[in-house]
């Protein structure tokens, strides 16, 4: 295996074609999969099992794939079969933790592995000889953790040339940031980052996690309402918006901040508008509310004395942060993972990462009493609980940052466009939630 990969994983393109498209991160849904082709393969491990790192093109997109080959695959590895390498199977690495283990180890050496590249960031020792442990969630990426001291994200699409994960969380750590987790280690090749290694915070839990949980007990209560729960969740709505404040502020002190003039608001103004057509043609159920959206996306004309922009995250929602013992922290700083590379590295407006994470509180309330026999009060209490964090949200954004609601004309127009983007996300990938987005839009619109 080790002397010719790329030959003998080229042989596996008829079940990649199968394989790829079943695939969370793929991106290429609603497309159908015609050409496929292993661009570049090397050999990570050699023996039983062996390790293959191959960059696969489907239609056009790159894809990073680890390949595990193995005479006999054990059950725990039989979901994660890809196909045949002559006798041996084939299968998807990120779930095997004796493949997984070396790969930190790899960085700590600083290796050059066929044309890939390991680094620690500068200054950072990496500890070696860690378990590695797959973190199983379905996401845009795969993440292996290594024992309790880091977490290895796999870039499914590497991007070529920056990575705006990896610059990001850079500027904002030499910015003394305690809103991120601490940047340790690169992989590198083909002109892409490929992984991005992270301290791992092992004493998190996630924003989506702790936020639905709050909502749970609500509706578990039957007449309370949400601030006398004892799970009220308004306290770390609102250190949370403080959280996102100070890190836009540490963005633009690091990173710059601009005003954009007429121009530049058509411009946005056009992706605006031009997402709703996309997503218009793909989900014929938004076309109800097609001109109450434009006219909210038009109103930011209105605006007066320009909108300041910055680096932003880009694609803020609960699943994006995390509640450790010190404080909330953001993780995966690569913007929307349906944006093109180009678009994704703009400067925005900060109110898009707070209208991204006002979205997600009506998400973590609604997706509770969606779905089930409607049942009206539940609906009002759940809506009574998005309106509270909503409001401690900005609340605390406000005391780093200027309050988002005195921005009402803009909040509005980009909690819609997020709404349209997630019409099109779940239509995607979760058909049974498109229902969310599309109450939000007729609610709002
Ligand atoms: N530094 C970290 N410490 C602990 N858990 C983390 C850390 N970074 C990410 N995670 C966990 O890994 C998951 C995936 O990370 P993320 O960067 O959002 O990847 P993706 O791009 O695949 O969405 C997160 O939802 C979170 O649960
Ligand atoms: O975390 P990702 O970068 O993969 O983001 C994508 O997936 C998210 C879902 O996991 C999706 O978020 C939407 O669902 C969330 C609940 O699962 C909710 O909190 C968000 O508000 C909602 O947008 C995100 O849009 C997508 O880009």
């Amino acid at each position: 295996m080790s002397t010719r990969p790329l030959h003998a994983v080229a042989s596996l393109t008829d079940d990649l074609r199968t394989w790829l498209p079943a695939q969370r991160w793929f991106a290429a849904k609603g497309r159908d999969l015609t050409d496929v082709r292993v661009e570049r393969a090397v050999g990570l491990a050699d023996g039983d099992p062996a390790l293959v790192h191959a960059l696969v093109e489907a239609n056009g997109e790159l894809y990073q794939v680890l390949i595990g080959v193995r005479a006999e695959l054990p059950d725990h590895l039989a979901p994660f079969a890809i196909g045949q390498l002559g006798e041996s199977h084939a299968y998807d690495a990120t779930h095997d933790p004796e493949l997984m283990s070396g790969l930190i180890d790899l960085m700590a050496k600083g290796a050059d592995l066929g044309g890939l590249s390991w680094r620690a960031e500068p200054g950072v020792e990496l500890l070696t000889g860690l378990r590695a442990r797959p973190i199983g969630v379905e996401q845009s990426n795969t993440s292996v953790v290594f024992g309790y001291h880091y977490i290895l994200k796999l870039f499914r699409r590497p991007v070529l040339g920056a990575n705006r994960d990896v610059d990001l969380h850079r500027a904002l750590w030499a910015a003394g940031s305690k809103q991120i987790a601490q940047p340790v280690g690169v992989v590198e090749g083909a002109g892409a980052v490929l992984g991005f290694a992270q301290r791992f915070l092992g004493d998190s839990a996630e924003g989506w996690a702790t936020a639905t949980a709050s909502v749970r007990d609500l509706l578990a209560e039957g007449d309370l309402h949400a601030r006398e729960v004892g799970g009220d969740f308004a306290g770390e709505a609102s250190r949370l918006g403080a959280a996102v404040a100070q890190v836009h502020a540490d963005l633009a002190t690091t990173l710059g901040s601009d005003v954009i003039d007429a121009a530049g608001m058509e411009s946005s103004l056009a992706q605006m508008h031009r997402r709703l057509d996309e997503v218009l043609l793909e989900v014929p159920a938004l076309a109800e509310h097609e001109a109450a959206v434009r006219a909210a996306f038009d109103a930011v004309r209105g605006v007066s004395g320009g909108i300041p922009v910055q680096h932003v995250h880009g694609d803020l929602h609960l699943g994006q942060v995390l509640r450790t013992t010190a404080g909330w922290v953001l993780i995966d700083f690569e913007g929307e993972p349906a944006a093109a590379p180009e678009e994704r590295v703009l400067t925005r407006s900060p109110l898009r990462d707070v209208a991204g994470m006002l979205r997600s509180f009506d998400y973590a309330a609604l997706h509770l009493v969606a779905g089930g026999e409607p049942d009206h009060q539940q609906e009002v209490r759940a809506a009574e609980w998005a309106d509270r964090n909503r409001a401690a949200f900005c609340e605390g954004y406000a005391t780093v940052g200027g309050d988002p609601r005195e921005h009402a004309a803009l909040l509005r127009a980009f909690e819609l466009d997020k709404a349209v983007y997630e019409v099109r996300y779940e239509h995607r990938n979760r058909p049974d939630w498109v229902a969310i987005p599309l109450a939000a839009i007729k609610r709002a619109a």
